[in-house]
């Protein structure tokens, strides 16, 4: 379905291509302008802004939320303000509520595909219908949000569901979010919507978010979809998507971030030293770099990149993508494993304890056929390293006998053996007796 804008540019784009000379390209701006019609030129313009600008960094962000709190109206909502901008397509509610599902390796997901800009970036938006799916999209990495807007229905007061948002946001890796409070329109008393507000506050302290500077935006979805109350509505929307921009930053390009390969092969040359190989994940890295070797004991070594080799060919630079050898100065060839990192000095460092979210594979899936209890001890694959981990339900879990069975979404502590270098975000498998048995996402840091 063409959006409108676009539908306005046919009339153009077909009368331009009658008047196009052999070897002109086609310009319907030009033409709109030569026609002395400013609105369709300003339109085509806007809406090759909306649809092709690509020139705007990219983040992927959605709502999550209780049912029936607002998701999909707000979703709407921000397309609908968007649009009039000349920001994005307008989709409404119905569009959005029925997208079709999407089948990948056997995970089901269903999730609208929104898009728009605002002045500053250019963001896909999902409207999650179902928390466990979602969930397992995001931990087996059919889905990845950058942020989150956490919407609240105010009309529901102080809710039991709040809770289960942050730890859903926290479970999916998210590190930053913005709390809309929704359904403003029907809430009279303004001391109701301070308490909402400071309830939040405080939960997202809790479950490890910044809670004291966190933008909460208060307003009506509806209201912005129907035109009304402009105060609560489309206003709202303006000043919540200035929140996501400032808030929310920009996913560094994988060649911008800080220098980082984890080691899948060492081996010696005679007459030069220790080589380290294996796949660079992010950044460059220049010949004569000072780096450091972490984890596997967790000692941390400094050294400097003498020579890059990469695809057998000795060379200044590897980057992001590469198989790269480095030549490590004055390291032993014992003193380097498979599982460590080279990386740029002061980086990451090595754990051996932290929170992760789990998705259980299903017997069908190639898992378990069976549950686990806490205290399972498997083998947990970090990047090219391997080590022993026990797996504990977190503190706040009362009923630690509980057994976790295939098909499971779970959040539990991790502890290693031995410590290796991880990060928030960093994906994991789990295995067991040589099959994958879990996969997960490291969401939080403990030691
Ligand atoms: N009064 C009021 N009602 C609202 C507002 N926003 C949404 N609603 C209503 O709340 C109901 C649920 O809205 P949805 O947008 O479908 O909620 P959702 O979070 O997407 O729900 P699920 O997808 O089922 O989880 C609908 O009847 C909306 O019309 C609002 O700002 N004010
Ligand atoms: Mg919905």
């Amino acid at each position: 379905m063409p959006s409108a804008p676009l539908r306005t540019l046919a009339p153009f784009l077909r009368a331009s291509r009658h008047c196009l000379r052999p070897g002109s390209a086609a310009n319907p701006i030009q033409f709109a302008v030569r026609q002395q019609n400013v609105a369709a030129a300003l339109n085509i313009t806007r809406s090759y802004a909306a649809v092709y600008q690509r020139t705007k960094p990219h983040v992927n962000i959605g709502t999550i939320g209780h049912v029936d709190h607002g998701k999909t109206t707000l979703s709407a909502a921000i397309t609908k303000r968007q649009a009039e901008k000349g920001l994005a397509s307008y989709l409404d509610y119905g569009s959005i509520d029925k997208a079709p599902e999407e089948r990948k390796r056997g995970i089901t997901i269903s999730t609208a595909h929104i898009e728009y800009s605002t002045d500053e970036r250019h963001y896909s938006h999902v409207d999650c219908p179902g928390h466990a799916d979602y969930i397992k999209n995001m931990i087996t990495g059919a889905a990845n949000m950058d942020g989150a807007i956490i919407v609240v229905a105010a009309s529901d007061g102080q809710m039991p569901q709040t809770r289960e948002h942050l730890l859903l946001a926290r479970q999916v890796g998210v590190q930053k979010i913005v709390v809309f409070v929704n359904k403003v329109d029907a809430i009279d008393d303004p001391e109701m919507l301070e308490l909402v507000e400071m309830e939040m506050r405080e939960l997202l302290s809790h479950y490890g978010f910044d809670g004291d500077e966190t933008p909460v935006v208060m307003g009506s979805a509806l209201c912005a979809l129907d035109g009304k109350r402009e105060e609560i509505g489309v206003q709202k929307i303006d000043e919540l998507m200035k929140a996501v921009d400032s808030w929310i930053p920009t996913p560094e390009r994988d060649l911008d971030k800080p220098f980082l390969m984890s080691v899948e092969d060492v081996f010696s040359i005679a007459g030069r030293g220790t080589v380290a190989s294996g796949r660079v994940e992010r950044g460059t890295l220049k010949k004569d770099s000072e780096v450091e070797l972490v984890g596997k004991g967790g000692e941390v070594i400094k050294t400097k990149v003498t020579d890059i080799e990469t695809f057998k060919k000795s060379c200044d630079e590897s980057r992001a993508g590469d198989n790269s050898g480095l030549l490590l100065r004055g390291v032993k060839r014992e003193d380097v494993r498979r599982g460590m990192v080279i990386t740029k000095p002061g980086t990451v460092k090595a754990h051996t304890k932290f929170l992760i979210s789990l998705y259980v594979l299903t017997k069908d899936e190639g898992g378990r056929h069976t549950g686990f209890l806490e205290n399972y001890r498997p083998q947990m694959f970090l990047r090219t390293a391997d080590e022993a981990c026990a797996l504990f339900f977190p503190d706040d879990v009362e009923d630690k006998s509980r057994m976790v069975m295939p098909g499971d979404n779970v959040e539990m502590m991790a502890t290693l053996h031995n410590p290796i270098a991880i990060e928030a975000g960093q994906r994991v498998n789990v295995r067991e007796g040589g099959r994958t048995v879990a996969t997960g996402i490291i969401t939080r840091i403990v030691q």
